[in-house]
Parts: structure tokens; C-alpha cells; sequence
């Protein structure tokens, strides 16, 4: 059923990089996915988001299944159709952001029962609606329904998340073999929390269902970079080898390289694009607060190693004024100079992957970042 060929073309150490090929597009490994939440990458013309080297994005079941309607966007042609954008799209279940923004949720064998947040509505999403869903948007990568218990969280809850994921598992797999488009590929999630041996029941029974690619869960929740890291160094070794990790809402530039490290291809995260509405920009120095009155009379650009027009031809004064007046083109210009920091940082890993220099990339972004 899949149709994804994942081929490695180079190694340093436990990180790889190399192409994740769907039939919209090839996916340059290690990839970092900006996120679409409700079919836009907030600010930013899809055009613009291409330029930046972004080769796939991500959207949020939760948010498209409650406005406009997964079944409205397959009515429109799709998702891709429908917010213009012809490259590779990877959707998330939904189950997580159901947890994290619904209200009166309640969780049961079936699915997840909650109140919309936007109008009050009541929905129930369950393994088959989620690969249902995904399917209606036309999804060229969906994520299976799964739990992510909150951190800390108990060890019998970890335990509990775990299988109850892997029945859900099994049900995603049914219901995407029923009814997915060829081409299409779900991924499996591990969970098992911050527990070594839960990490690797999980991704041990993933594998014994033979998924084209796998997706880390149940991190970046709260745990910690030092945990995350030491969890992630205890999960992938037990993961095929030859299909892509994709760590979930993660992160920082740091963690990124850091999880690179650890065999890790795929990443997403709100950070480029939630701190660029926030007057926050990611540059190769490290972080810059453009609120900060430090930059009201500095002529000088926001990154001049950046091949992004919004870090190069804008000065900081400019960028500063923008943001202390509110003006609709600050959260435009620094979205944009983030999701292209985002997009230069993953070239220059692969970059450094081929080139078996990973280690000072690391050191790099440590420096500036750490
Ligand atoms: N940090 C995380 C971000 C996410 N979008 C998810 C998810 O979608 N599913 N499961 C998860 O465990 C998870 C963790």
C-alpha cells in the first residue's frame, strides 16, 4: 500500500540523511516540516514557504476536522487544492491537540470524546475517523491515533498509554488498508514515556506491523531537552533502520541537531512560526528579541548569514518598529526570516551529515543556542 522509498545517502555517527520520495514530491532527510495548522503556515504565501526549501508541511487534523470540515476540504479537492500547495503534506491524528485544546474530553477504548473549543460541539474521533479524516484531506503521510500521557506521569499510566496505542495501532492500519488512496502511508507512534523498557515494547510491537515510517511520541511535553535526548538515544535503536524517525513537535535548534544525532530524519514544531508572531527571530548568532529597545537604532540587518531576503534586506531598527507598532508585516517578515533559519539549519545538517562534520554543526548551535 505505501509507496514512500526512504533511501540514505549518507551517515555520521547515528545520524543519516537522505530522501523520503511520495508522489508529490521527495523529502530531503533530515526535513523539518513547518506547521500548517489550519491549512496556512500563519503568515507566510505557500510560494514563500517553498522558497524557503521547506519540501513538505504539516497539518493539524484537530483543527481542520472542527473548521472547515475534513469532509467540506474533500468536497473543495483536498487539502493541497485547497490551501495551494502541490508538495508532500504530513497530518497529525488530531488525539494529541484533542488533549491539549478541547474541553471535556474523555478517553475510552473507542477514541476520544470532547467539546470543540471553537463552538461547543461534541465529536467523537476514534482510530478509524482519524485514518478517515486524514483521508478526506488527502493526507500524504497520516499519523495513527494515539495517547501521549502528560509529563510526569505515572509509570502504570505510561504503561497503560502504551497498549492502548498499539490497539489503536492495529485499528489505524485496518482502517487506512480499507480505504487509503495508493501512495498514501501511515506511520505508527511510539509512546512509553521517559521508561527505557516501555520506549522499547512500544517501538518493538510498531515494527512487528510493519509500518513505512515510525514517529516519536510522548516527548516534548514537558520532560526536558536531557531527558528527551536520553529517551530518544533509548528508543530509536529499536527501530528499523532503514524507514524514517520523525520526532514530534520538536523543537529548538539545539534539540534538533541534537535529536539529528540520535537518528532522528523528520521534525516539526510551532517555534519558527509562533516565535516570529512574537517578535522572537532565529539567526546563526542565536536568538533576537526584536522587542528589545537594544535594536531601535540599529541599521544592521537581522542575520547577514541568512539567504533570506526578510534577515537580510530589513534592518533591526526597522524590524524593531515594526513589532513595537504592531504592524501586520513584523509577524510576516520574522515568520518568514524563521521558517527560512529553520530550512538553512536542516541544509546545513545534511550538509554536514555527507560531509561526516556533524559534530561541529553541533558545537555550532550549541554555542549560539545552548
Ligand atoms: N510532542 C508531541 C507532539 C505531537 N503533535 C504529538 C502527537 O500528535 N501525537 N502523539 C504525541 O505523543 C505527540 C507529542
Amino acid at each position: 500500500m505505501s509507496a514512500l522509498a526512504f533511501d540514505i545517502h549518507g551517515r555520521d555517527g547515528e545520524a543519516r540523511t537522505g530522501a523520503l520520495t511520495t508522489p508529490r514530491g521527495t523529502i530531503r532527510t533530515p526535513a523539518f516540516m513547518p506547521v500548517g495548522t489550519a491549512a496556512s503556515v500563519k503568515a507566510m504565501f505557500p510560494d514563500t514557504v517553498r522558497e524557503t526549501g521547506a519540501d513538505i508541511i504539516l497539518g493539524n487534523t484537530y483543527h481542520l476536522m472542527l473548521r472547515p470540515g475534513a469532509e467540506r476540504i474533500a468536497r473543495l479537492g483536498g487539502l493541497h487544492d485547497f490551501m495551494n500547495w502541490p508538495g508532500p503534506i504530513l497530518t497529525d491524528s488530531g488525539g494529541f491537540q484533542v488533549m491539549s485544546l478541547s474541553k471535556l474530553r474523555k478517553l475510552s477504548e473507542d477514541g476520544v470524546t470532547f467539546q470543540s473549543h471553537i463552538d461547543g460541539s461534541t465529536h467523537l474521533l476514534t482510530p478509524e475517523r482519524a485514518v478517515e479524516i486524514q483521508c478526506l484531506l488527502g493526507s500524504d503521510i497520516q499519523m495513527q491515533l494515539d495517547e501521549c500521557p502528560p509529563y510526569p506521569c505515572t509509570r502504570e499510566e505510561a504503561a497503560s498509554a502504551v497498549e492502548l496505542s498499539l490497539r489503536w495501532a492495529e485499528r489505524s492500519q485496518d482502517a487506512f488498508a480499507k480505504r487509503a488512496a495508493a501512495g498514501h502511508a501511515l506511520f505508527g507512534i511510539v509512546q512509553g514515556s521517559i521508561h527505557p523498557d516501555l520506549r522499547e515494547r512500544s517501538a518493538r510491537a510498531l515494527m512487528e506491523m510493519d509500518f513505512p515510517g515510525y514517529a516519536i511520541g510522548g516527548l516534548a511535553v514537558g520532560e526536558g531537552p536531557d531527558l528527551m535526548l536520553e529517551t530518544l538515544a533509548q528508543t530509536t535503536p529499536h527501530l528499523p533502520a532503514d524507514k524514517p524517525r520523525y520526532l514530534m513537535g520538536v523543537g529548538t535548534p539545539l534539540d534538533i541537531v541534537e535529536a539529528v544525532a540520535r537518528g532522528v530524519d523528520m521534525f516539526d514544531c510551532v517555534m519558527p512560526t509562533r516565535s516570529g508572531r512574537h517578535g522572537q527571530a532565529f539567526t546563526w548568532a542565536g536568538k533576537v528579541n526584536l522587542r528589545n529597545a537594544a535594536h531601535a537604532d540599529d541599521p544592521g540587518p537581522l542575520d547577514p548569514e541568512s539567504p533570506c531576503p526578510a534577515a537580510r534586506d530589513y534592518s533591526r531598527a526597522y524590524l524593531h518598529h515594526l513589532v513595537k507598532a504592531g504592524e501586520y508585516l513584523a509577524p510576516m517578515l520574522l515568520t518568514w526570516a524563521n521558517v527560512a533559519f529553520y530550512q538553512d539549519l536542516m541544509r546545513a545538517v545534511r550538509a554536514a551529515i555527507q560531509e561526516g562534520r556533524l559534530d561541529e554543526l553541533r558545537t555550532r548551535i550549541r554555542v549560539a543556542y545552548g
